[in-house]
């Protein structure tokens, strides 16, 4: 089967699929971590490859940027090549002073700016969720790795250049953690089709100190971040 977006047969995708936006991170997820890595979709350069980790096969591609990119690839994945848990794995920026660069956030919730989920739910809002049992997994890995994941909720905005100045402060308010552009979005489509899925995110900018990684940094490095997705990858494989 191969889709408009996705030139792939099913069974070239694991069960499992790690979901950078950026698909040059895509590529060096899998030439880092996994090991018999196979490219398996270039289709509009959105990498897509399968390896092994730790005798698990697991799945890398990138959604690219914002939330109708990354529910189009998420739903196809589901749907036509059988992926049943979507982790993300992507930068963020932090709106929590006690949240500085390169610490991590597992996207326990998502609020949004976005129409998308409203069009899936008559206009209702509807409260995008993690799955508890990835999101508990990743939990288990940070403590074990002693990393200090903080878990909450997570803002994706459809406006990386939001127009709204006091969003920063508005976010902080109700405790929202950081904002990232594809995990309300991932979360509404995995519950459709009942997978699972969950948003781990690094800060690689603050919007309060204005302190920001490289984009060679944004690309390359991460790499807590990516072991943990890969421990819940492996423990649920
Ligand atoms: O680093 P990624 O995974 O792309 O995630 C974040 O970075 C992009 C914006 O620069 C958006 O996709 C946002 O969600
Ligand atoms: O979407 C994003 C990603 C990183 N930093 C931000 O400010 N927004």
């Amino acid at each position: 089967m191969t889709t408009p977006h996705i030139q792939a047969k099913p069974e070239q995708f694991a069960s499992t699929c790690l979901l950078p936006g950026d698909p040059l991170r895509a590529k060096f997820i899998a030439e880092t971590y996994l090991t018999d890595v196979e490219l398996i979709n270039s289709t509009r350069n959105m990498l897509a490859y399968t390896g092994s980790h730790q005798g698990s096969r697991v799945s890398v591609m990138g959604t690219g940027m914002g939330m109708p990119s990354c529910m189009l690839y998420s739903e196809e994945l589901i749907k036509e090549f059988g992926v049943r848990r979507l982790i993300r794995v992507g930068s963020c920026g932090s709106t929590d002073p006690e949240l500085g660069l390169n610490d991590l956030v597992l996207a326990a919730g998502a609020s949004t700016d976005s129409n998308a989920n409203r069009l899936q739910f008559g206009g209702y809002d509807y409260a995008a969720i993690a799955d508890f049992e990835l999101l508990t997994a990743a939990a288990a890995s940070a403590r074990k790795r002693g990393v200090d994941a903080r878990v909450g909720n997570v803002f994706s905005t459809d406006s990386f250049y939001h127009p709204n100045r006091k969003l920063t402060a508005m976010l902080n308010r109700l405790h929202i953690l950081a904002v990232e552009m594809e995990a309300a979005g991932l979360y509404s489509v995995a519950a459709r089709h009942r997978a699972q899925a969950l948003a781990i995110l690094t800060v690689s900018d603050h919007l309060i100190t204005h302190q920001q990684l490289s984009s060679e940094e944004r690309e390359r490095s991460f790499d807590t971040m990516i072991r943990i997705a890969l421990d819940v990858a492996v423990n649920d494989a």
